[in-house]
């Protein structure tokens, strides 16, 4: 398959400096981020705790990235105005939270965000099948969700070229997003799967340098793409 999708860069705050959060959003910005990836976790749906809704408003005039909101909370459904109002563009919702993903995904538009369903390793693509109209992203985990760090799960590979399939065959324009272990060596693969954008977070916090890490992403996922002439930074809004 010859993936005709570009590659945005969604740097994941998970990783940054949380003492100087706001300073760290306006470096990726500043850096060539095409949005910024905020992971809440909740100590229940993952195992760890991270920040919530007023973190997220505190951050939003800080910079004006596209506010890519992962919600790893279960249930969900009462805390999603709280996270529409602090700013989310975007608002992530697990396919595994339930229980009632149709509603959620409907609600998160209501709000006036758009929506993406997010999908663990051990989720078959077809879980999402019937919520495709609903969502303008699928973030297909490539770790298990909880912590940053940790290595890509190849086998994950195959079920992004089905979702790309799948996306494609609404006739919608639906991003295929990976989450987890993205880095100079698994970003190729990822792409040449049928994947169009990529949260990362060590690959470009844990460096001193981080135009040069995005840059450095999005060019070894374009390489993969024979023939291409985009440039990678399309409308992150899509
Ligand atoms: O959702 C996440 C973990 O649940 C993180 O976004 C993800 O792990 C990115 O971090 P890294 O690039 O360091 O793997």
């Amino acid at each position: 398959m010859i993936p005709k999708h570009s590659a945005l860069i969604a740097p994941s705050l998970l990783a940054g400096d949380f003492s100087r959060a706001a300073e760290e959003a306006a470096a990726v910005e500043a850096a060539g981020a095409d949005l910024l990836h905020l992971d809440v976790m909740d100590g229940h749906f993952v195992p760890n705790i991270t920040f919530g809704a007023q973190f997220i408003k505190a951050l939003r005039p800080k910079t004006k990235l596209f506010f890519d909101v992962h919600l790893m909370v279960a249930p969900v459904d009462a805390h999603l105005k709280a996270f529409a109002d602090a700013g989310a563009d975007r608002i992530h919702v697990h396919v595994e939270a339930g229980p009632h993903l149709h509603r959620t995904l409907q609600a998160i538009r209501d709000l006036g965000c758009t929506a993406g369903v997010a999908i663990n390793p051990a989720t078959p693509a077809v879980a999402v099948a019937e919520v495709l109209d609903l969502v303008d992203a699928i973030l297909v985990m490539t770790v298990n969700p909880g912590w940053g760090g940790q290595k890509f799960i190849t086998s994950t590979l195959p079920k992004i070229t089905r979702l790309r399939e799948m996306a494609d065959a609404t006739g919608r324009d639906i991003a295929v997003q990976m989450d987890g272990g993205i880095d100079l060596e698994t970003i190729g693969p990822a792409h040449a799967a049928g994947a169009d954008r990529y949260v990362a977070g060590s690959a470009i916090f844990g460096t001193g340098d981080y135009a040069r890490a995005i840059d450095g992403l999005r060019r070894a996922a374009l390489a993969t793409v024979r023939g291409t002439g985009e440039d990678g930074r399309p409308d992150p809004m899509r």
